[in-house]
């Protein structure tokens, strides 16, 4: 059995696998349903339609935009313009930098101290991932002093996040436009303070197939895109089944964080997702975007479903659940009506 050393993931696991007679995985927690999860085909954009010299072809373009983040919470696009170049570039340095031994990643403040493994907080198998990332806060990619001896990683991730930031800030635009607001409104509570990069390298799982890379959560911003290798493991909930999604080269895939769900008063959807381990590794990227800690996040329209909040609080509410009770809560928290019946459902579920 070929078990990945770095980072030490099942020494550190070991002892809560140890602790019932069979391998007990997550499926004994209740959260696999023991039945493989069907592929889906993601709602695909090609975004040269918002280009396009036509109005409706623009309009049309829009449109699938907002339905697919109604509908699904998540969809891929290709024509994002960002290149293959450039995605070959940085896995060529994300893997020299994951490939690092672990000691150094853990101990050498690289890329502004970011550095996380597995879950240090997890009490039983469901509460795993089988995964290792570094958050790189966008405010921090261009300091030479956070690469250390990773200094060609910070060309292409500068260029990276650029690109990724400007397409974010596009679609999020386009999303607001479709709710009859403004383009520019995340241009304004969105700067560089809190959005940030996530490189994530999910190692080989020979323990057993049926552990997390990264456990079932929403993401907490307002929107992210992810480039996933060609590896695969990343699912969503879609009508109360996990799906997975085929990787697709081409394409990045965009999804709603619970930020989004409030400001649209639910009508985009911050979707359940997760990543599921593999006999080989894998990896992919996250560019989340996110608003100042101090804007004041207020449904877009009336009557608002949630009261209003700080990504502040809203942060700090997460951090709050995830140590006292060892999952998000999320959204529900902020409710502005049946607040005790949803958080308690909610517990229920990730019981
Ligand atoms: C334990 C947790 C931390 C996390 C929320 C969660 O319950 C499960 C996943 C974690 C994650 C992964 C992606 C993002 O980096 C993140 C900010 C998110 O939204 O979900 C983190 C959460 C966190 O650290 O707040
Ligand atoms: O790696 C993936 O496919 C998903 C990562 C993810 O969900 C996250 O970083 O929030
Ligand atoms: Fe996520």
């Amino acid at each position: 059995m070929i078990i990945d050393s770095n980072p030490p993931l099942l020494d550190h696991y070991k002892a809560l696998l140890d602790h019932s007679s069979t391998l007990q995985t997550a499926e004994c927690d209740g959260h696999f349903d023991g039945v493989a999860a069907e592929e889906c085909q993601l709602p695909m954009i090609d975004l040269n339609g918002l280009k396009s010299d036509e109005a409706l072809e623009r309009v049309e373009c829009a449109k699938a935009i907002s339905k697919a983040a109604s509908e699904w919470g998540f969809f891929q696009v290709v024509n994002h313009g960002i290149s293959l170049e450039l995605v070959k570039k940085m896995r060529k340095e994300q893997t020299k930098l994951f490939e690092a031994p672990f000691e150094d990643k853990a101990t050498s403040r690289l890329l502004n101290n970011s550095y996380r493994w597995g879950t240090p907080t997890a009490t039983r198998p469901s509460q795993f991932s089988w995964s290792e990332a570094f958050h790189i806060p966008l405010t921090k990619v261009s300091e030479e002093d956070c690469y250390g001896d990773f200094i060609s990683l910070r060309e292409p991730t500068e260029e990276f996040a650029a690109a990724m930031s400007k397409l974010a800030r596009s679609l999020a635009g386009v999303l607001a436009e479709n709710l009859g607001h403004r383009r520019q409104v995340f241009e304004e509570i969105c700067d560089e303070s809190t959005c940030f990069l996530r490189l994530n390298r999910y190692p080989a799982c020979a323990v057993s197939s049926e552990i997390f890379g990264l456990v079932p959560h929403t993401d907490s911003g307002f929107l992210t895109i992810l480039r996933q290798d060609h590896v695969g493991g990343l699912q969503l909930m879609k009508d109360y089944k996990w799906v997975s999604v085929k990787p697709n080269p081409e394409a990045l895939i965009v999804n709603i964080g619970d930020l989004f769900q409030a400001w649209s008063n639910d009508v985009f959807k911050s979707v359940e997702h997760r990543v599921m381990t593999n006999k080989m590794e894998r990896y992919s990227i996250a560019y989340f975007l996110c608003p100042s800690y101090d804007s004041l996040i207020g449904s877009c329209r009336e009557p608002s479903v949630y009261r209003k909040f700080t990504f502040r609080q809203y942060r700090s509410q997460v951090q709050e659940d995830v140590k006292k009770m060892g999952y998000k809560v999320g959204l529900s928290r902020f409710l502005l009506q049946d607040e005790s019946t949803h958080t308690t459902l909610k517990a229920m579920k990730t019981m």
